[in-house]
């Protein structure tokens, strides 16, 4: 297996060192290429993904992300011209997220419902798409546009990977997020798509909620959802919340996924650098372990990430307290090795 790994800025060095931990002990002996990308490289040289390296992650099995964004450069550069141009080249148009509740994990919601759904988030669309501009900078007259883009072929594709998903999971239901009360053009496209890919997969159910709703039982009612297909931009948010209401974001894993398998997928925890926490060893690396878990899963090495599932499972159950970021990386490693 030819494994790219981009640890990244913040926190991300620090959890995908506890990550490979793990990843050497399940599987030992990966052929993995380190990109020093990010900050690091940006304020040494300007750039932020060489078409070298981009050439070069192209030709990988998978790419495992630490997380990316400094405070020493400006917000939106590195986010835009590194973690989603990645994103774009690649054409990670099914961000994956999966979101459970372990056992013994505590959850800031009452009465501990079960909590079992995945989110489908559209990748590469939606008003991440880059269609905006300025006029009139600086000035009283400013108008900014960050213009949501969807296309018909984008939507169709990640709606048909979720009812995809829907029908390997045993509840096989499906609930399209969006908020087409308001946003009545991109929402009616995805609406209507999903309707008509809908035909194609009788035994899936359907639901639709109004993303503000969608929030209001993410935390009240989160058992109702099994399949989430959203846009990018609310299954950011939604997918933030659903990691805080299952037991914090230091747990929550995801995979940029091309289902197609044209290019490698990139597996990366859903959170960010943590500047605030950053150089410390106060990061959970959990959520980046759990992302080679699923990277292996997408590699079919399915008995692999099942170990570290497990492994993770049980070192949920027996917490006490937080412990340093490589400490629970060896426990995990140890753990998943036996
Ligand atoms: N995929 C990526 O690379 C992402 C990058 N970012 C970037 O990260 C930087 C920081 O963004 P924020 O909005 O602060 O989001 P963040 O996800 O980095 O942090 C939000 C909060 O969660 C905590 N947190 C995050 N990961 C944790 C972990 N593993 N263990 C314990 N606590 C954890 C942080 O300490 C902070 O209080 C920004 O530059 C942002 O653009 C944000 C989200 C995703
Ligand atoms: C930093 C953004 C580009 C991405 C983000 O917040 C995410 O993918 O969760
Ligand atoms: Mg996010």
């Amino acid at each position: 297996m030819k494994l790219a790994v981009i640890p990244g800025d913040g926190i991300g060095v620090e959890v995908t060192e506890a990550a490979l931990t793990v990843l050497d002990a399940v599987v030992p002996g990966v052929d993995k290429t380190s990109y020093d990308l990010g900050a690091r490289l940006y304020n040494r040289t300007g750039e932020l993904l060489p078409d070298s390296v981009l050439a070069e992650l192209r030709g990988q099995d998978a790419i495992l992300l630490g997380a990316i964004g400094d405070p020493s450069v400006p917000s939106g550069v590195l986010e835009r011209g590194l973690l989603l141009r990645l994103r774009f080249e690649l054409d990670h148009y099914v961000n994956l997220r999966p979101t459970k509740l372990f056992p013994g994990v505590p959850t800031p919601l009452a009465g501990n419902p079960a909590i079992d759904f995945v989110v489908y988030r559209e990748g590469t669309e939606g008003p991440y798409a880059g269609n905006g501009g300025v006029l009139r900078k600086n000035t009283k007259q400013e108008i900014a546009t960050e213009v949501s883009v969807n296309t018909a072929f984008g939507v169709e594709r990640v709606v048909r990977a979720a009812f995809d998903g829907a029908m390997k999971r045993k509840r096989k239901h499906l609930t399209l997020v969006h908020k087409n009360n308001v946003l009545v053009h991109a929402g009616d496209l995805w609406f209507r798509t999903v309707n008509e890919v809908a035909a194609e997969y009788p035994e899936v159910t359907l639901a639709y909620n109004h993303v503000d709703a969608a929030t209001i039982y993410l935390v009240t009612d989160p058992g109702r959802y099994d399949v989430i297909v959203t846009d990018n931009l609310f299954g950011d948010i939604l997918t933030d919340l659903a990691g805080a209401v299952a037991g914090g974001i230091g747990l929550a894993a995801s995979g940029n996924v091309n289902p197609s398998r044209t290019t490698p997928s990139m597996f990366e925890p859903v959170h960010g650098s943590a500047p605030d926490i950053a150089g410390q060893q106060k990061a959970d690396p959990t959520a980046a372990v759990l992302s080679v878990a699923m990277m292996l899963d997408h590699l079919g090495l399915t008995e692999e990430a099942a170990r570290i599932e497990r492994a993770v499972g049980e070192d949920l159950l027996s917490r006490s307290g937080p412990s340093p970021t490589m400490a629970i990386g060896e426990r995990l490693a140890k753990a998943a090795s036996s």
